[in-house]
């Protein structure tokens, strides 16, 4: 255990073990696990607890596409009429209940009970282990939007005065800071930001970000969505089930980053919903006649596309990806410049979430921020790695509450061994993801073109679903696609996809086989039951020869 020397310097307003910059699901999983070993946490949080996927991103977006998922179900299912199209008003009801309204006090609940300090504000580093928040102002200047305000800094606090900042913050004065020091570590789990694309006319219309499209009040009459990526085409998906006309634009294919076969299969089903698909253009220009003020009322949206064509519609969707959220970071003070950061400006990160370029084992990183695997799941599992490097590093406790694995951890700059609790190794040959359109499309490790770049010797073994039982027992509409790579040298698994209803609910037994290097003499004696799709199984073994 390193108990590393106070920072000198500057005089602190409070002091804690460790901060957390960055309330979202991954910043919330590091300051938990990093508690475990009784040292004191701070999460400091500009907007809402829960961070982006919460209000944002995952959770409505998956509501606004449930009902539709559920009409094609009952749809293709013999004996059951079609529930019509659904009541939108209903939909965007409960989007509003499982954003909770947009109010986070559920969340800051949790981070009471689990023993953290919520400080409400914007964080900076301010150089070794300190960081500037700058507290929220009653117009919700300098930090939080949030409406919950009961949540000021103190609760854990080493700091007799700790606590005061928020409600004197909240008379409408200018925005003040406070100095935090970290006795040990700092986290950054900043998350990212929605790239605009510097297209003519298109930071002039007003486009949507997924924010907007995932918090809409209503469904425009028709929609133009730009970006051909996980946020276009389930966005494309369920605006089309919710009623608008949708033009889904992509400069490639659909969904780039799966297998080709998964792409082609959104976009023929997209198309069939009555989605206009057009790949292979780009964005020439974008015209809105209108300011959206209320004397002048914004127009429709027209865009010129690099073909010569245009599309009208009333809103538009720019999807065109995110990069990592660092630029009001100030990292510049710990000694970071562009030319230290990753792409995009992410913060680099070793094995163990240790940011590259900053000695000494303070500074940490994990989620979207790192740029490494942008997706909820595996941030938080990042936030574990972190914090769990964190707590064994730094803790004073051991217990029920302690990890508990006889893994050494990695000492200060180094890496923990692969697939420890001290090194996110799934992030590279086994990172998951599940893009929830219809037919749902899932995958664990590299595409087969991935493989094959990074010189594994694969076979890609591929099966139509539909020839289960168990699908045919879902319906005799059923259609769906899988795909296994197997490492032709260890015989294992590197990789899987699945596409078709429930993709998402079939990829963890593939994950599981990946991250255990499952030898396919041992996965035949993995038995799926009957009648269910997951039989494919024992089709991937036969077709490659078992
Ligand atoms: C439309 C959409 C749908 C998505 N759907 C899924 C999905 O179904 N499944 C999935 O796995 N992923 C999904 N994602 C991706 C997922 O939302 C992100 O990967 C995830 O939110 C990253 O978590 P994070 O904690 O790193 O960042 P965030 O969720 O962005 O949280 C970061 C938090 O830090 C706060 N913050 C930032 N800077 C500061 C600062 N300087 N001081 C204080 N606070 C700060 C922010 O206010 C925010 O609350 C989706 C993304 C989008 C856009
Ligand atoms: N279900 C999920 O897990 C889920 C859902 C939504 C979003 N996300 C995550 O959110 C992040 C953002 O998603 P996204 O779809 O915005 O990004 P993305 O990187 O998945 O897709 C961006 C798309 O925009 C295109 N593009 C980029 N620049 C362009 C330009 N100038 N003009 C036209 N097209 C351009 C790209 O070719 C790509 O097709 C991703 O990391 C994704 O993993 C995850």
């Amino acid at each position: 255990m390193n108990n590393a020397p106070e920072t000198p310097g500057e005089q602190a307003d409070e002091t804690y073990d460790v901060i957390v910059i960055g309330g979202g699901p991954v910043g919330e999983n590091a300051a938990d696990r990093a508690s475990r070993t009784g040292l004191s946490v701070a999460l400091v949080e500009s907007e809402l607890v829960g961070g982006e996927c919460s209000y944002w991103a995952c959770m409505p977006s998956k509501v606004l596409l449930r009902a539709g998922t559920v009409r094609a179900l009952a749809r293709d299912t013999p004996g059951l009429a079609d529930p019509g199209a659904p009541d939108v008003a209903a939909v965007l009801a409960r989007r509003n209940e499982i954003t909770s309204d947009w109010d986070d006090s559920g969340q800051v609940s949790w981070v009471e009970g689990a023993g953290l300090t919520l400080v409400r504000g914007h964080g900076r580093l301010a150089g070794e282990r300190l960081v500037e928040v700058t507290l929220p102002t009653a117009d919700g200047a300098g930090g939080s939007s949030a409406s919950g305000a009961g949540a000021g800094a103190g609760s854990g606090s080493d700091d007799e005065d700790a606590g005061g900042g928020l409600a004197e913050a909240e008379t409408g004065e200018a925005p003040r800071t406070r100095l935090l020091r970290a006795r040990h570590a700092v986290i950054a789990a900043t998350g990212s930001v929605p790239v605009l694309p510097d297209t003519p006319g298109l930071a002039a219309a007003s486009p949507w970000s997924s924010r907007e499209a995932t918090g809409a009040e209503a469904i425009p009459e028709s929609l133009v969505v730009v970006g051909g990526g996980v946020v276009g085409v389930e966005m494309a998906n369920a605006y089309t089930d919710l009623g608008a006309q949708v033009t889904l634009l992509s400069r490639g294919g659909l969904l780039s980053n799966a297998e080709p076969f998964a792409g082609e299969m959104v976009a023929e089903s997209l198309r069939a919903a009555g989605v206009d698909v057009r790949t292979g253009v780009g964005v020439a220009s974008v015209d809105r006649p209108g300011t959206g003020s209320d004397n002048e009322p914004a127009g429709p949206v027209t865009v010129t596309l690099s073909d010569g064509g245009t599309v009208t519609a009333a809103e538009i969707l720019v999807a065109t990806g995110r990069v990592p959220r660092t630029t009001d970071l100030n990292v510049e003070s710990v000694g970071l410049d562009a030319s230290s950061l990753g792409r995009g400006g992410a913060l680099v990160v070793n094995e163990s979430l240790e940011v590259v370029g900053v000695p000494g084992g303070w500074l940490y990183a994990c989620g979207d921020v790192t740029g490494r695997a942008p997706t909820t799941h595996q941030g938080k599992y990042q936030g574990r790695i972190v914090g769990d490097v964190v707590a064994a590093r730094y803790g004073t406790e051991a217990g029920d509450r302690s990890p508990t694995s006889g893994d050494p951890e990695p000492a200060v700059g180094q890496e923990g061994k692969p697939w420890s609790r001290y090194a996110a190794t799934a992030d590279h040959g086994a990172r998951v993801q599940v893009v929830f359109t219809r037919p749902q499309v899932s995958w664990v490790g590299p595409t087969e073109r991935e493989a094959r770049a990074a010189g594994i010797p694969v076979e890609a073994v591929s099966y139509d679903l539909s020839w289960m039982a168990g699908a045919s027992v879902d319906g005799p509409n059923y259609t769906g696609r899988a795909q296994v790579l197997v490492d032709t040298q260890r015989r294992v698994l590197v990789g899987a996809t699945f596409v078709g209803p429930d993709a998402g609910e079939m990829l963890h037994a593939a994950t599981i086989a990946v991250v255990g290097e499952v030898p396919l003499d041992r996965l035949w004696h993995a038995v799926p039951a009957y009648p269910t799709v997951s039989e494919v199984w024992v089709r991937f073994l036969e077709s490659y020869g078992l």
